[in-house]
């Protein structure tokens, strides 16, 4: 499904004016990452994607909807929003129950909604902790149950704000795979993060945000190429990219296996650049 945003402002009541007129087009089954630094406007803005903020001015529409006209809880229907900080969503008792709410709220039959919860469950590495009280979890579980909640409500569009923080290296590979299977489904991800190294791995276009504003649009590489323009909004390239650099290369290696074939190609050719 599409996202169409259109000259958003957002003024928050204290007067501060988070987005600056942001226009973004993310088309079905595309994923896109929002990178800037802190205070730069990613949450605000894709909170206007949910409708837990409303456009000051300008429009948001996913698929046909404009989300002026709907309510957050229609909305839902469309757009899964995995918190930051999964203390913010996570709710009940036990896994199980916090993952089946957003289905059972979606109207699923029982036995939906039972399958779309183990199936969440599996994908999050957390089928055995169904029926423990979250609290009795660990930080980067209680992530991982927070996106189990979103998948299990199967939306077309799923936004993730900072789905690494917190993981270790097998937990940012599962994310990295649940990323995957999303996109393999047809749906489209959205998500911030502050780790590029995850973001060039797995995103193959990049927004990046500073003071409200985008300041760069467009495939990765091209993207962590325009020195200027990440230098400006303060984002640091990939560590790979950094070495590529710094060894004078033009390429963009997007991952470790990219940056050996590189490394054997300048080798062989006995080229330094
Ligand atoms: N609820 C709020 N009320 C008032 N101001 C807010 C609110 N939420 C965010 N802001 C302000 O809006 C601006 C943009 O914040 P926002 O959280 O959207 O940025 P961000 O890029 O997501 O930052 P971070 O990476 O720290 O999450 C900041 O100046 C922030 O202080």
């Amino acid at each position: 499904m599409a996202i169409s945003v259109r000259g958003l402002v957002h003024t928050y009541p204290s007067g501060v004016t988070a987005l600056q007129g942001v226009d973004l087009d993310v088309a079905p089954g595309e994923r896109v990452a929002i990178v800037g630094q802190n205070g730069a406007g990613k949450t605000t803005l894709v909170r206007h994607l949910n409708g837990m903020v409303r456009p000051t001015e300008g429009e948001v529409r996913i698929g046909d909807w404009s989300t002026t006209e709907k309510s957050i809880a229609e909305l839902a229907h469309r757009v899964g929003y995995v918190f930051q900080n999964p203390d913010e969503q996570i709710f009940a008792r036990t896994v199980a129950t916090d993952v089946g709410f957003g289905p059972k709220n979606l109207g699923f039959d029982e036995e939906r909604a039972q399958r779309a919860v183990s199936d969440a469950l599996e994908a999050v590495g957390l089928a055995h902790e169904a029926d423990v009280h979250p609290h009795h979890l660990s930080l980067s579980e209680r992530k991982r149950i927070a996106i189990a909640a979103v998948l299990a409500m199967q939306t077309p569009i799923v936004v993730l704000d900072e789905p690494t923080t917190g993981q270790d290296d097998a937990g940012v590979q599962l994310i990295a795979a649940i990323v995957g299977s999303l996109i393999a489904q047809g749906r489209t991800v959205v998500a911030i993060t502050h780790d590029m190294d995850f973001c060039i791995e797995n995103f193959d276009r990049v927004v990046v945000m500073a003071q409200g504003e985008v300041r760069a649009d467009g495939p990765a590489e091209e993207v962590f190429a325009d020195v200027a323009a990440l230098e400006a909004a303060a984002v640091e390239p990939p560590q790979l990219l950094r070495v590529a650099r710094a060894l004078g290369w033009s390429g963009t290696p997007r991952d470790a296996r990219a940056f050996v074939d590189q490394l054997a190609q300048q080798r062989g050719s006995g080229s330094s650049a």
